[in-house]
């Protein structure tokens, strides 16, 4: 569950009174989520969602989220707006924690994965590529790959090591092909946390939005395709359900064609997003605390999914 921090409903009705969204009439702690803690906030104009950010987010990185939140949504996409106090300004201290009020987003997470969703979501992210070229402000990836080894070294020594030993090499080979600036893969803002429970849909195929940004950064936009690539289209034994990725690229490139460098830098891309899950969530698995309140992700279904990747990549490689 996600609420490491409690707030009261006094605190809230107080720090309510520095904005124009109504009084409150009633706060409810949100299970789901790993990173901070989520309240559902009704106040009597509406719904909206209260956010304490835990410590994986610095509080002076927040202003680039809320304002890419903010620009987005001014270019016409679906997601939560940060609602700005009466100074206007959107982030506050609640229960000594940084904090902001979003508005609530309807829809839900899809509940069962088919080909027209992949679809909906490759022309949504592609969407929102574009809406993001007009904010200049850049953010580098903090689980970019010159972070990728260090995960790995720190997750040596345990339980796991006979698959930290699988990875090392093909990290290596990740990091030697991994584009630069040079090879000219165009650049913007990423969401770089494309997963179903962070993409709504309603009734049944209109895509209502997408949540949680506090991976968004500025990073090669092909990588965020190869991340929702990876989190919708592998069962968790590892096998790639192909319908599935040729409608989310199709979607995605019935709106911003991939470019040839693009194309050619794929596989490896999707290799890398494999590599960052897997990386990120074996840390996790070693790392998290027996008694804390979250349950560490599986690291195995990305392995094979670096598995498959490896596999078909070394294949394309001997077809050349
Ligand atoms: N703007 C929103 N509108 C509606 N529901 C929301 C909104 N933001 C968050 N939620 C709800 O809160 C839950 C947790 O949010 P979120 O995914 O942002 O949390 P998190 O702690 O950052 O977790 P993680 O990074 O693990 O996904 C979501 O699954 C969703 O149910
Ligand atoms: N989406 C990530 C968790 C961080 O949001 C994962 O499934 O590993």
């Amino acid at each position: 569950m996600a609420v490491y921090t409690q707030v009261t409903e006094l605190e809230v009705s107080n720090c309510l009174k520095n904005y124009e969204i109504g009084e409150l009439v009633t706060l409810k702690g949100i299970a789901q989520g790993v990173e901070n803690s989520n309240f559902l906030l009704v106040t009597t104009i509406g719904k909206y969602i209260l956010t304490l950010y835990e410590k994986r987010i610095k509080a002076e990185e927040l202003p680039w989220y809320l304002d890419l939140m903010g620009h987005l949504v001014q270019q016409g996409i679906s997601c939560p707006l940060p609602v700005l106090d009466k100074q206007g300004v959107a982030l506050t201290v609640l229960a000594e924690r940084p904090a902001a009020i979003v508005t609530f987003l309807d829809g839900k997470e899809a509940p069962e994965i088919t080909d027209n969703h992949c679809f909906l979501l490759g022309k949504a992210i592609a969407d929102l590529h574009h809406a993001g070229e007009s904010f200049a402000q850049y953010r580098k990836n903090n689980v970019g790959p010159d972070s990728w080894q260090e995960l790995l070294t720190k997750s040596t020594g345990y339980d796991q090591d006979e698959m930290v030993h699988e990875i090392q090499p093909v990290l290596q080979e990740i990091l030697k092909q991994w584009p630069t600036e040079k090879d000219n893969l165009p650049v913007g803002q990423i969401h770089a946390d494309i997963f179903p429970d962070n993409v709504f849909f309603k009734a049944p195929y209109h895509l209502s939005g997408f949540i949680d940004f506090y991976f968004a950064c500025t990073d090669f936009l092909a990588y965020d395709l190869a991340i929702a690539l990876n989190a919708w289209c592998f069962t968790d034994d590892g096998q790639c359900l192909t319908g599935r990725v040729n409608a989310l690229m199709k979607g995605y490139e019935a709106v911003r064609p991939l470019t040839d460098q693009e194309k050619r830098f794929f596989p490896i891309l999707n290799m890398g997003a494999a590599v960052r899950f897997l990386l990120t969530r074996l840390h996790d698995w070693i790392h998290t605390p027996a008694d804390a309140l979250v349950t560490p992700k599986n690291p195995n279904p990305y392995l094979y999914r670096l598995r498959y990747h490896q596999q078909t990549f070394v294949a394309s490689s001997d077809d050349r």
